[in-house]
């Protein structure tokens, strides 16, 4: 049992790892409005994918705006945000996600390439390398990334790691877990943030988690 009394959770870990999927569960869990971070970047520019404001702009471009889009969203309450992959790297983003909460998809980088490959990289240009099949690309970047990325990660607040939840299921494969799965111990792992980081308590719209029966219950 947890409150979180309207604090944001910022979905962090790297692309693939299943932030917007599992935001999605999330919000509609918690009763909050779920934000993608990219998208209101696109909105924000006004250009209909991420891959174009790299190849139009820059990086650099996309990362400042991504900076903008989280400053205003860490002014607002009870939202579930799915961030980039890439917004854990700029510490000015971390004052902003520290605001709320945050919480790091740990998904190893093979189940990583092995999603992204089935959906192509088209729309993640960082991995967007014409000359490979899309699972070499896809694999060959992201671990480059997750070497470089690793510590940024791990400043959230929580650690999703789904091969701990494949170990907990008894089974030990990763690609057998649902995003439903995901979120159960994202909200398991939240609780227990909360509760060794306690704020004023009040008993109206604490949060019951029950990982048995799936069940989240606002008291
Ligand atoms: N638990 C899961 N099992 C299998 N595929 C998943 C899972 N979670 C997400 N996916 C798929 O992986 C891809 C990346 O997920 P997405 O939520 O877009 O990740 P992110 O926002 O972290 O980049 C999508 O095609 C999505 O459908
Ligand atoms: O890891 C990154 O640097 C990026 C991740 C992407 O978001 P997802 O993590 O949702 O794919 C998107 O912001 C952009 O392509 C850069
Ligand atoms: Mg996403």
């Amino acid at each position: 049992m947890f409150q979180l009394n309207g604090r944001c959770i910022y979905l962090v870990g790297m692309m693939g790892s299943g932030k917007s999927t599992v935001g999605k569960i999330l919000a509609e869990v918690l009763g909050y409005s779920f934000f993608d971070s990219d998208k209101l970047v696109e909105q924000a520019v006004g250009m209909p994918s991420v891959a174009q404001i790299f190849k139009v702009h820059s990086e650099a471009f996309f990362r400042e705006n991504e900076s903008n889009v989280l400053r205003d969203l860490s002014s607002m309450q009870r939202l579930v945000v799915a961030t980039g992959g890439g917004a854990v790297i700029r510490p000015i983003n971390w004052n902003y996600m520290k605001k709320g909460l945050s919480v790091w998809l740990d998904v190893p980088v093979d189940a990583l390439a092995k999603r992204i490959a089935q959906v192509g990289t088209a729309s993640r240009p960082l991995l967007d390398q014409p000359s490979d099949d899309p699972y070499t690309a896809a694999f060959t970047k992201l671990s480059m990334l997750a070497e470089q990325r690793g510590e940024a990660y791990a400043n959230a607040d929580a650690r999703v790691s789904l091969e701990e939840i494949a170990a907990k299921q008894g089974h030990g494969d990763v690609s057998k877990l649902t995003p439903t799965d995901i979120a159960i111990e994202a909200l398991l792992q939240v609780g227990n943030f909360v509760n060794e980081h306690p704020t004023i308590h009040s008993q109206v719209g604490d949060l019951q988690v029950d990982s048995h029966s799936r069940r989240v219950q606002t008291l």
